[in-house]
């Protein structure tokens, strides 16, 4: 029987295993997404709260948030009548919010290595605000009503230490200015100060800036003053936003210097620190351009210094003339000389076309790293990628990635919030939010951009959800997907795939419980330990080649562990006739498998269950075996009641006297613990499950034969009826079942001992009651593990 679980069980599952995938936190981009949330009462669950919406005044403008367990005020108004009237643009001075002010001293104070990550943080806020003009555009085509291009312009002026970098993009009202460059609402700042925080614990180097960025603030690393002059193109007025490296206020005024004025967007600039004014250098600011941004889709113009050669006449000397014998009245051929004249333009510093619409042959494996590396913002190359254009009935061009890595702190593979697909339509860059519309849930650890001409500019997520184009082009995003998963597997460098198998084994497992259309191409990629292969992880199809001529069915056993699944009594005859058994040693391995059924028209075998069928059935030996130990199976049977539903001569024994074997259709023992230990299954269904086991006896086994015997001559002894309890329980554990009532069983055992020793020993000592001791350990156990599962979890 396939176990329908529900995702929540799944995710108890998945929990239950090593590794432990826990509900990511809240990912808020920027502060207007806050008021959206605010706004929708979404504020709940997430990491921080809004006492009172923003209002137009600032002093009234005052956010809460709660970060961790410090409630701070976002906003504090401080402007004074002195301030407000000294000039004709009143200057309204503002207090960071308490994380912005300990990022802000962290940034000043601590971090002192690759500071140049500046430039590559305020480009991508660049970007992001040219894209998200572009896109708003689609929709409200009067944003784009100053015919202004779409670009980045980086200037430097190296005497003064000054960078000015000018954007065309959305820019900021008022609000916006006030709401986004003093408060940290992104995730991004957010978990980069914990990471520091985690790093300095571990005496970690400080250089993670890089890793994590910390936008817009990480000016600060190289400017002692910035200024934001902004103009967004719905507001009419101009806004200016000044911060000073060690102060912790800022402020913001109206532009009213008419020299100043930019028809839209936003110009930054940066008074850098006395030690840091090379970063102002044309030519260096041009190397880090080319280093950190070659891919950012908008033309980037630095101002440079330029030079043409030109030929100027070069005045002679009248007596070298004569002295050359020329005659006056004859022409002269005037002497010139080159000289190289100086001037500054702007120059076009980044590649603009997109490397997706390269030509997969030009494009190298160093060039296709660096794009993931910069887009992604990985440290490390990727396990494979793959470029690919599709044509026909949806055009479509991408570029996947398989990272090397799962991502840091791991995320909720269940519920994954990833930002691992770039979707572009027409080169513009539409969404990287999605949920399951481009990628199944199991498939979010892939990465890449999408871009599509056939999907419309303004597609909203409802036509996401809706859109056959998607559909379409998700079953081949899919399928590439695959191949590229399949290519790392074939490779000859095994590594690569155990690495792969690490970070993404528990995904491809989820596959299989999620995606049946897709069992084909994910059971080739599944790898377990085996019977035969107690170290190294074997594939399916491996087994499949291993597998005995005549042999049916791929078997596996179920357990916590590999010591445990290679110790267990079901093994015995199966590894006496050399076949080979699958070791399912995560918990949610026996779902994945169940779920696949078969795999190359192999059935997979549970060998824990019952009916296990070895290619060895002799009807005559049966029948034999059914005459010379019937007796002894009813006797058993009648003993243990309801615990089982039968008992059966086993085939799958040599050294252990019996196991317990469970129904075809029932919990295997590693299910029943699973159960148990989610509460997942009720003390019914448990009691179920357990009544239909069926005890299967070794009747070549001594004990068994004794048993056989007693049974035959004095069926009521009760020495050998307490044997068969003892037997069961013992079974029971070496199983892999929880014994109902371990107290009970340690007092049998003793008993037994006592018994085994008497024999030995010829005396019984001290008058030691055995079936009292049997009961002195059985009472309040039993209540304790009935009630446990409700304890923990309700259900009883
Ligand atoms: N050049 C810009 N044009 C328009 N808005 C900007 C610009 N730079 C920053 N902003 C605004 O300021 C906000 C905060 O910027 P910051 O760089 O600190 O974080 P972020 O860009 O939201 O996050 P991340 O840097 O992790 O992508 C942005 O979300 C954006 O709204």
């Amino acid at each position: 029987m396939m176990h329908r679980l529900s995702r929540r069980s799944i995710s108890a599952i998945l929990q239950t295993g090593a590794g432990r995938y826990r509900n990511g936190a809240a990912s808020v981009s920027c502060c207007s997404c806050l008021d959206k949330l605010a706004a929708n009462g979404d504020v709940g669950a997430r990491p921080y709260s809004i006492l009172s919406t923003g209002q137009t005044s600032p002093t009234k403008s005052i956010k809460a948030f709660n970060l961790g367990n410090e409630s701070v005020l976002g906003l504090r108004y401080q402007s004074t009548a002195a301030e407000s009237s000294s000039s004709e643009s009143p200057v309204e001075k503002y207090e960071y919010q308490a994380e912005v002010s300990r990022l802000m001293d962290l940034i000043v104070n601590s971090l002192y290595s690759n500071k140049e990550v500046f430039l590559r943080e305020l480009i991508s806020n660049a970007s992001d605000a040219l894209d998200k003009l572009r896109f708003l555009s689609v929709t409200e085509s009067e944003l784009l009503k100053d015919a202004v291009d779409l670009d980045i312009r980086i200037q430097t002026d190296k005497d003064n230490g000054i960078i000015t970098i000018t954007d065309s993009g959305i820019g900021m009202t008022r609000q916006e200015l006030v709401d986004c460059l003093g408060t940290i609402a992104q995730s991004g700042t957010a978990k980069f100060l914990k990471a520091l925080k985690e790093s300095k614990d571990a005496g970690a180097d400080s250089n993670l800036i890089g890793q994590f960025g910390v936008g817009f603030y990480s000016a600060f690393l190289v400017a002692e003053r910035v200024e934001v002059s902004t103009k967004s193109p719905r507001s009419d007025k101009q806004y200016v936003w000044e911060g000073e490296s060690n102060s912790s206020t800022y402020s913001v005024r109206e532009e009213t210097d008419p020299a100043k004025l930019i028809p839209r967007g936003t110009r930054l600039t940066l008074y850098l620190k006395h030690d840091d004014k090379g970063f102002a250098h044309p030519e260096r600011i041009q190397k880090l351009v080319k280093n950190y941004s070659q891919f950012v889709s908008f033309p980037i113009y630095t101002w440079q210094e330029k030079g043409y050669t030109k030929e100027v006449e070069v005045d002679e000397d009248p007596s070298e003339a004569t002295k050359d014998g020329q005659d006056e009245t004859t022409e002269k051929k005037k002497k010139t000389k080159t000289i190289v004249e100086k001037y500054w333009d702007w120059e076009l510093t980044n590649e603009t076309q997109p490397i997706w619409l390269r030509n997969p042959k030009e494009v190298t494996k160093e060039e296709y790293n660096e794009f993931y590396k910069k887009t992604f913002n990985e440290y490390l190359d990727p396990l494979a990628s793959s470029h690919f254009t599709t044509e026909g009935e949806v055009e479509f061009r991408s570029i996947l990635y398989v990272p090397s890595v799962a991502p840091m702190g791991k995320e909720d593979i269940i519920n994954p919030k990833t930002k691992n697909i770039r979707l572009y339509v027409k080169r513009v860059f539409i969404s990287d939010d999605f949920d399951g519309e481009l990628f199944p849930r199991y498939l979010s650890f892939i990465k890449g951009v999408v871009d599509s001409n056939d999907l419309p500019l303004n597609v909203s997520r409802e036509i996401l959800q809706e859109s056959r184009i998607i559909r379409i082009m998700k079953k081949r995003l899919v399928r590439k997907a695959f191949e590229m998963i399949q290519g790392i597997a074939l490779s000859d460098n095994r590594d690569d795939y155990d690495k792969f198998w690490e970070n993404f084994g528990k995904h491809i497992k989820l596959g299989c419980l999620d995606d049946k259309e897709n069992h084909k191409r994910l059971a080739p990629l599944l790898r377990f330990f085996s019977s035969q292969s107690e170290e190294e992880l074997i594939s399916l199809d491996e087994y499949v080649e291993n597998m005995k001529p005549d042999q049916k069915n791929i078997y596996y056993i179920a357990s916590d562990s590999v010591k445990s699944a290679k110790n267990t009594p079901f093994l015995e005859k199966l590894i006496e006739k050399d076949l080979e058994v699958l070791f399912l040693v995560d918990p949610i391995d026996e779902i994945a498998i169940q779920n696949l059924k078969s795999y190359k028209e192999k059935d997979f075998v549970d060998i824990s269950k019952e009916d296990l069928d070895l290619g060895e059935k002799n009807e005559e030996k049966e029948k034999e075996m059914k005459q010379e130990f019937g007796q002894i199976c009813d006797w058993i049977k009648k003993r243990l009641g309801d615990k089982v539903a039968s008992v059966q001569v086993s085939n799958r024994l040599s050294a252990s006297p019996c196991v317990l074997v469970s129904g075809k259709f029932g919990w295997s023992a590693n299910m029943e613990r699973l159960m148990k230990a989610q509460t997942m299954g009720d003390a019914s269904s448990l009691d179920f499950m357990r009544s239909r086991r069926i005890f299967e006896i070794n009747p070549q086994h001594p004990i068994i034969q004794t048993l056989n015997a007693a049974c035959k001559s004095n069926p009521d002894d009760e020495e050998a009826l307490r044997a068969i309890d003892l037997l069961f329980d013992t079974a029971s554990v070496s199983s892999g079942f929880t014994p109902e009532n371990p107290a009970q069983l340690g007092g049998r055992i003793y008993e037994m001992m006592n018994l085994a020793l008497s024999a030995k020993l010829g005396t019984s000592f001290g008058g030691f009651d055995q079936q009292a001791t049997a009961q002195a350990h059985a009472p309040e156990t039993v209540e304790a593990e009935i009630v446990e599962p409700a304890e923990s979890g309700g259900q009883k």
